[in-house]
């Protein structure tokens, strides 16, 4: 028998209750009457204590060397590590994705953790020659001061540890702002950073309603940078709060990722990456595939073959072995998914397979759309131009090269986008003139690498890069040091 706990924030080295003296309940979403656990419920006076430890601790964790700093992520990734198991069963209760997917999501970010470890080891700067011969000219970086981090339910893990493992690393204290709907595998981590034995105040979690917690952390003069993931209309009233007031922001939002089919693809490759990128943590990541895009000449023999396999997922709890797709997140994201996909039949889409709520007596109390796949959409219907964050996939027939790049590139998003072909030539044009920030070629268009720069184009996100080397860009300001004896 499940027993829910009830979890803290986290403000300069201790577990302190809400100022309200109230919590929230957080639901398991595969079964809506079960409690996960009971989180805070914050208030303004909450942010204020955590903003005010991050400040206090801030010179003093700047002021440790690097690889200082990299000793404490190591001690957080084993913490992870030894708890990885019961870290991603309660990932998968309190958001539903499958324990497989939680377990590898957890695995993630003990890599991300010891990658970030490690760079507190390399160099931050290079020597480049003044023309001044008596002088001696490098750069080095500086720490922001306090980095705010707000991050969505769909990688509770992930995501959190990508953004603050290198904000630690390089420097920089942290308050840590996640989804309500996933904070309880949030407060997990930060239990695994607190017997890391980091100092008081350099890692603070305050937990809440997103509008207050997360708009005044954008807002908070104290707090030098903001790294958010998320909606795009929530993306860009943090970036617009940060501009403001001259903080430095990173955004990445929303995606309506492509897959094209040429003509000339490995259908089966293809249809095993469209099932994957479309539908495995059902449909609920930035980097998704939602469209389609298959040549005629190989349409019908695609589709077939994508429905067969569609039809025969498993949908059920993401604790169960026999499950391949869980249900959404929450009930806001179950009837947001079910609303398009009345829009997508209203505007003319003819529904292939699934279209409806999860049928069965396991699945009435959670949150379960069926896979769906839909035909006949063009590109200026809501279903082909909107993020949907679910398990629906939209197929869509051309006749070239070009006219699949045109529909490709014919959305506001640029995050990911994958072709399927053997010719050289359609792989070089397509990653020419694709308008996305991650190019994929036989590959998913999901799925990114830890050591490698993330991040899209156009309002997929603010222009900066997460991940990888790439990090230290964000949560650093570059001094340019000239020197003479
Ligand atoms: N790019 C991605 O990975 C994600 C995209 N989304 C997209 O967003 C849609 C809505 O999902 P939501 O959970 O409602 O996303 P959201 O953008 O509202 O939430 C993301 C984070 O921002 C916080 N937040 C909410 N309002 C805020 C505000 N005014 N100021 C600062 N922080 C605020 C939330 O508490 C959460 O921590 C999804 O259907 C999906 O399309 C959602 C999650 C992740
Ligand atoms: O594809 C991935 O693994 C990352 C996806 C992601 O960053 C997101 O959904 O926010």
């Amino acid at each position: 028998m499940f027993e829910p706990q009830t979890f803290l924030n986290y403000i300069g080295g201790e577990w302190k209750a809400a100022s309200s003296n109230m919590v929230e309940a957080s639901m398991n979403p595969a079964n809506r009457h079960e409690t996960v656990g009971y989180i805070q419920q914050s208030t303004l006076d909450d942010l204020e204590e955590a903003v005010g430890a991050a400040k206090a601790a801030k010179m003093g964790w700047r002021k440790l060397s690097g690889p200082a700093r990299g000793e404490f992520l190591f001690k957080a990734a084993n913490q992870v590590e030894q708890r990885l198991d019961e870290i991603a069963e309660m990932m998968t209760r309190e958001m539903g994705k499958t324990l497989p997917e939680a377990k590898g999501e957890t695995a993630r970010g003990v890599a991300i953790l010891r990658y970030y470890a490690g760079e507190g080891m390399r160099s931050i700067g290079e020597v480049i020659p003044s023309t001044d011969s008596a002088a001696l000219m490098f750069t080095s970086r500086a720490p922001l001061g306090v980095v705010g981090v707000i991050t969505p339910w769909n990688f509770p893990v992930a995501i959190p540890i990508w953004k603050m493992a290198p904000a630690l690393i390089y420097g920089n204290t942290v308050v840590f702002k996640p989804a309500q709907e996933t904070a309880v595998t949030a407060a997990l981590i930060m239990e695994c950073f607190h017997a890391a034995g980091l100092p008081a105040g350099v890692i603070n979690m305050v937990t809440g309603d997103g509008g207050l917690i997360g708009q005044a952390m954008a807002d908070h003069p104290d707090i030098q940078g903001i790294t958010f993931t998320g909606s795009n209309a929530v993306g860009k009233k943090v970036g617009q709060s940060a501009l403001a007031r001259g903080a430095k922001y990173q955004l990445e939002m929303g995606g309506k990722n492509p897959v094209i089919v040429a003509r000339d693809a490995d259908l089966d490759l293809a249809v095993d990456a469209t099932i994957s990128g479309g539908l495995k943590s059902t449909g609920q990541k930035c980097t998704a595939t939602s469209r389609v895009i298959v040549h005629t000449e190989i349409y019908e023999a695609f589709k077939t073959k994508l429905l067969d396999k569609v039809q025969n997922i498993r949908l059920g709890s993401g604790l169960e072995t026999a499950t391949w797709m869980g249900p959404l997140a929450s009930e806001k994201q179950y009837r947001t998914v079910l609303s398009y996909i009345t829009n997508g039949v209203e505007e003319g889409g003819t529904l292939l397979c699934g279209g409806g709520k999860g049928q069965g007596q396991d699945l009435e109390a959670g949150y379960f759309v069926e896979p769906t796949v839909f035909e006949n959409i063009s590109s200026s219907m809501t279903i082909a131009q909107e993020e949907i964050f679910g398990p629906v996939l939209a197929l869509m027939k051309v006749d070239s090269l070009e006219e699949a790049i045109e529909i490709a590139n014919d959305v506001k998003f640029g995050l990911s986008a994958s072709i399927f072909t053997r010719d050289i030539s359609t792989m070089l044009t397509f990653l020419q003139d694709i308008d996305a920030g991650m190019v994929r070629i036989n590959a998913e268009s999901a799925g990114v690498e830890l050591q490698a720069p993330f991040g899209g184009v156009k309002q997929s996100s603010s222009g900066s890069r997460e991940q990888g080397q790439a990090a230290i860009d964000f949560y650093t300001d570059i001094k340019t040091v000239f020197v003479k004896a």
